[in-house]
């Protein structure tokens, strides 16, 4: 997306002052807050190697910029915000919509198999549930300064501004009765550790509520279109040991059939609940699939649970996979360097998944503290120079006797050739990093006459088939109830998250608009730089 980059004439070390008066400076001073191009419509202070404090304004969304001279900018960007992070209810739809008392009670958690002719069981004196009100903090740090590290302020002052998001899990009143609901479970594009886990919470989650039709879509969006997959029966019995293997009983794919089709299919199965497990891609598509549903005027829910290994999802502390594949890819660093530590001159080459992020690469950098250049697609790098990574694995040999590279496969793109291919999803098939990485070293030792023993690793795919670890396995149930429970209370077009150790909602369009990425100004970031102990290579 095209941006607009304004430099605001301040010393980064003093808080920028609001010039009056002054059309262009005015200009410079309207911050962008629309979800499209930066993280939560906040701006993302940067410092530039000027020293100077600059800032984005998105083109695209310039005319939602906020006038910072106006002095009720404050009330409005949090109205707008509500209204953005408002989370879509069935009753948009259909305003006269029925609800009923939940069939999920908080104390008697055996599932409800007779019929509900009587009425559902209730729980009058002990109101356990969540309140459609309640709300989470999506930030937590009041940053004093932009200058402070990772700061992602509103306005050149670093205004607090309380940015609230809907609280998920079970609701008093229901939208379903669960025995008119067929839910279906489907997972798109590629694996990651805890499908299992959350397809089995989702499934013993409804049965609990009382639903009997619930089937599982198989290899993604596919198998809404393909004849020859049959949708796949799903009880409590079927999913009860799916989570002590990785992968997905339903499998995966990338591309399939359009949004229209799929919503066609679902009418002609009778699905009214649709869970939806995937990344960005994925994502997009639960949210078309919400719409087109909207506009044929379907009384269905469609809840996501994010997938994705590189953690590339806006708002939430994390997805789930993710811990897991940390801990195995710190396994990989780890047989690196015991091969490079032991060898005579040895240099050990990991390549790590993120596509668009380094998350993985930089979190088991840091768990492993064995790594000693960590290379990611957010800040970049030259090879050769007197600056690049070459020159200072040279160092690193001359001095330490051995090294250790971890690469994120979508680091230094503009090193590799492209290949102008993508996936059947449209993704950009990226050029090999890790063996170009592993290559050049070779070269690079033997021209300038030391020897040295390059031993490159690619776990990727080891990594990815992993069963869950504890925490993610934790994750992963706590994301699949609370998204069971979010179709029940009417919601659609919602994904499920963790923020700030809480679960909360959120309207699908907000965290996909970008991937998510490592910010080169974060603590983390720094905090990875230090225990590496790299230097620039620029
Ligand atoms: N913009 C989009 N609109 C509708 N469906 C999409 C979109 N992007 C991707 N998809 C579909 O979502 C599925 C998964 O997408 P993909 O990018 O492969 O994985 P992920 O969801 O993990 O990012 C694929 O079946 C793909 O066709
Ligand atoms: O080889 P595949 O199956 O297409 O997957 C490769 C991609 O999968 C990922 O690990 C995760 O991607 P998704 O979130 O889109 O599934 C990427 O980092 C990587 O580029
Ligand atoms: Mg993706």
């Amino acid at each position: 997306m095209e941006t607009l980059s304004h430099t605001i004439t301040t010393s980064a070390s003093a808080k920028p002052r609001l010039p009056r008066n002054d059309n262009v400076h005015r200009r410079l001073l309207r911050f962008r807050h629309g979800f499209s191009s930066l993280n939560l419509g906040t701006l993302r202070s940067q410092r530039s190697s000027s020293g100077f404090f600059k800032v984005e304004c998105s083109q695209q969304s310039s005319k939602n910029c906020i006038d910072f001279t106006d002095p009720d900018w404050k009330s409005k960007f949090q109205q707008d915000f509500e209204r953005r992070f408002n989370i879509p209810h069935i009753t948009d739809t259909f305003p006269d919509a029925h609800l009923f008392p939940s069939t999920f009670c908080l104390r008697m958690r055996t599932p409800v198999t007779e019929d509900f002719a009587e009425g559902y069981p209730s729980d009058e004196e002990w109101h356990g549930y969540i309140n459609n009100n309640d709300r989470v903090l999506l930030k937590v740090i009041h940053y004093s300064s932009p200058t402070s590290a990772g700061a992602e302020c509103i306005d050149p002052n670093c205004t607090w501004v309380e940015q609230w998001v809907h609280r998920a899990g079970p609701r008093e009143k229901i939208y379903f009765k669960p025995e008119e609901v067929k839910a279906a479970i489907v997972t798109c594009g590629g694996l990651c550790p805890g499908l299992n886990d959350v397809i089995r919470q989702i499934v013993i989650t409804l049965e609990i509520y009382g639903v009997k039709n619930i089937v599982g879509i198989p290899f993604g969006y596919r198998g809404f279109s393909d004849k020859g997959l049959a949708e796949m029966p799903l009880s409590r019995k079927v999913v009860q040991n799916i989570h002590l293997s990785g992968g997905s009983l339903l499998g995966v794919s990338r591309g399939g059939p359009s949004v229209s089709d799929i919503v066609s299919s679902m009418e002609e199965r009778g699905i009214n609940m649709l869970f939806v497990l995937g990344g960005n891609g994925t994502h997009a598509g639960a949210n078309a699939i919400h719409d087109e549903c909207r506009k044929r005027k379907l009384k269905v829910a469609v809840v996501g649970v994010p997938k994705t290994i590189d953690n590339d999802i806006l708002l939430m502390d994390k997805t789930f996979g993710f811990d897991t594949a940390v801990e195995e890819a710190q396994r990989a660093i780890n047989s690196a360097y015991i091969e490079a530590h032991s060898a005579y001159h040895g240099i050990g080459v990991v390549k790590l998944m993120g596509r668009s992020s380094g998350f993985i690469a930089m979190q088991s950098s840091l768990a492993s503290g064995q790594v000693d250049i960590c290379l990611i697609p957010e800040v970049p790098f030259n090879l050769h120079g007197p600056h690049g990574v070459l020159r200072h694995l040279k160092y690193l040999i001359e001095t330490k006797g051995s090294a250790v590279v971890c690469v994120a496969e979508g680091a230094g793109q503009n090193l590799v050739e492209k290949t102008n291919a993508t996936d059947a999803s449209g993704n950009i098939v990226l050029g090999d990093i890790g063996v170009r990485i592993q290559q050049e070293t070779k070269k690079y030792f033997k021209e300038i006459g030391i020897p040295a023993d390059v031993k490159y690793i690619d776990p990727t795919y080891m990594i990815r088939a992993c069963r869950a670890n504890a925490s993610d396995g934790i994750l992963c149930t706590v994301l699949g109830q609370n998204a069971v429970h979010g179709a029940f209370a009417g919601y659609s077009g919602i994904t499920v998250g963790i923020c700030n150790t809480h679960y909360v909602y959120f309207p699908i369009p907000e965290v996909i608009s970008h991937p998510r990425e490592v910010d080169p100004n974060s603590r983390m970031w720094h905090r990875c730089l230090t225990s590496t102990g790299q230097p620039d290579f620029i």
